[in-house]
């Protein structure tokens, strides 16, 4: 039997009820959920009750025992559990769930060549990602030492990236009882919900309540539309590092403009930036730079009083805008250079999997675009 059709019979025997949707596979997207016919607006189309998920509540008590001695985070800890699940309780799940090879587009398996040519902020949240997977990775191998034999550490990896791009935001007493827990540790793994791809602007609200989670149609579809939820409001950077792909058209995405920005500033400039609290972090999204890039760049086009007044809401900056923008427009320029000087730089490479290598290009591409519709803004702004 086709595993997506044993995954629906397993799924709808545990009480997972779907209604007017259907998972199918989807080119460059893995598996995706589809309208099997019109849907309205706040219709429910899956239900998936508590007995179904996989929480810290479902991991054997034995193994749960063994690993709280050490200091893992809920995340490792479900990571575990699905690398040393031997059972066939999950098997048509377990049947559907990306392979380890399919997980080749995740940055956290590139060789450290093409990690480095990541954007800075791509390179900064896999720096934080590789780190809390280090923790955990040591607290597993210390909790169950068999497993750095062999493949040990790359089979966990692949379980702990499944968890980290397939799982929901979840509450329950057992994690609420648990000590030291964040908000990041509320997570649980759930069958057919866990296929719905990601669009930037929703399609599906997520409910949970203590009954399960709930899926309601946020916009009508029609039959044969790709049904989605939004995973965040999250820009390029953050897709792909934590989810591994790169979308067409994101509303949410930005980049940072920092490594153009602070090489312009001097040490006393940037003391004065750090003390008033807007030293880096200098954000451009698809409509503007933020306002931390203004107080930048102002410090550099004005005196420091004007600059301070600026900086305390005294002045709005209007006297300065236009050195600003001339300024501004200098710097997308010049990383608009830099931008394309690395994606040729990729184009050279031949480190890593041509997947890789595409999809980073294509991020590069996604901020050259970024630069593009700013500079073209700003241009047409000081024509005006
Ligand atoms: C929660 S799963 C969704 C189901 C998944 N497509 C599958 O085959 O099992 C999240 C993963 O789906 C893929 N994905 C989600 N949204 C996507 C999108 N808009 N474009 C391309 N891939 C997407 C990414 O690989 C991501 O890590």
């Amino acid at each position: 039997m086709d595993p997506l059709q044993e995954l629906l019979e397993w799924a709808t025997s545990h009480g997972v009820r779907l209604n007017g949707i259907a998972p199918e596979r989807i080119p460059g997207c893995g598996i995706g959920v589809l309208a099997t016919r019109n849907i309205q607006a706040d219709e429910i189309v899956l239900d998936v009750p508590t007995n179904c998920l996989r929480t810290l509540s479902t991991v054997p008590k034995a193994r749960l025992r063994k690993l709280s001695e050490t200091s893992i985070t809920v995340h490792g800890i479900l990571a575990a559990d699905l690398t040393l699940d031997r059972s066939t309780k999950y098997t048509p799940w377990d049947n559907v769930i990306p392979c380890a090879a399919d997980l080749a587009s995740m940055p956290l398996t590139w060789p450290a060549e093409l990690q480095a040519l990541l954007p800075p902020h791509s390179r900064e949240l896999l720096a934080k990602q590789q780190a809390k997977f280090n923790r955990d990775w040591a607290a597993v191998a210390t909790a169950f030492p068999d497993l750095r034999a062999g493949e040990g550490r790359e089979e966990y990896r692949y379980a702990w990236l499944l968890v980290n791009s397939r799982t929901f935001y979840y509450l329950n007493a057992a994690l609420k009882r648990r000590r030291g827990i964040t908000k990041d540790d509320h997570m649980a793994l759930q069958p057919v919900a866990d296929l719905f791809n990601h669009g930037d602007e929703g399609g599906c609200h997520v409910e949970f309540g203590s009954d399960g989670f709930a899926f309601r149609a946020t916009t009508p579809y029609k039959k044969g539309d790709e049904v989605k939820i939004c995973y965040g409001r999250h820009g390029g950077d953050f897709l792909l590092v934590e989810y591994g792909f790169v979308m067409g058209e994101n509303c949410w995405d930005e980049t940072l403009l920092d490594e153009v920005v602070l090489e312009r500033l001097d040490e006393r400039q940037r003391e004065r930036l750090e003390d008033a609290g807007f030293l880096g972090r200098y954000v451009l999204d698809r409509e503007a730079v933020c306002h931390r890039t203004q107080v930048a760049l102002r410090l550099l086009c004005c005196k420091v009083g004007k600059w301070m007044r600026f900086v305390d809401g005294n002045d709005d900056g209007e006297a300065s805008q236009m050195a600003v923008d001339t300024l501004l427009l200098e710097l997308l320029r010049e990383y608009a250079t830099k931008v394309d000087d690395t994606i040729e730089q990729i184009r050279r490479l031949e480190v890593g999997e041509q997947l890789q290598r595409d999809i980073l290009v294509e991020r590069w591409r996604q901020i050259r675009r970024l630069l593009d519709t700013s500079i073209e803004s700003v241009e047409q702004e000081s024509r005006t």
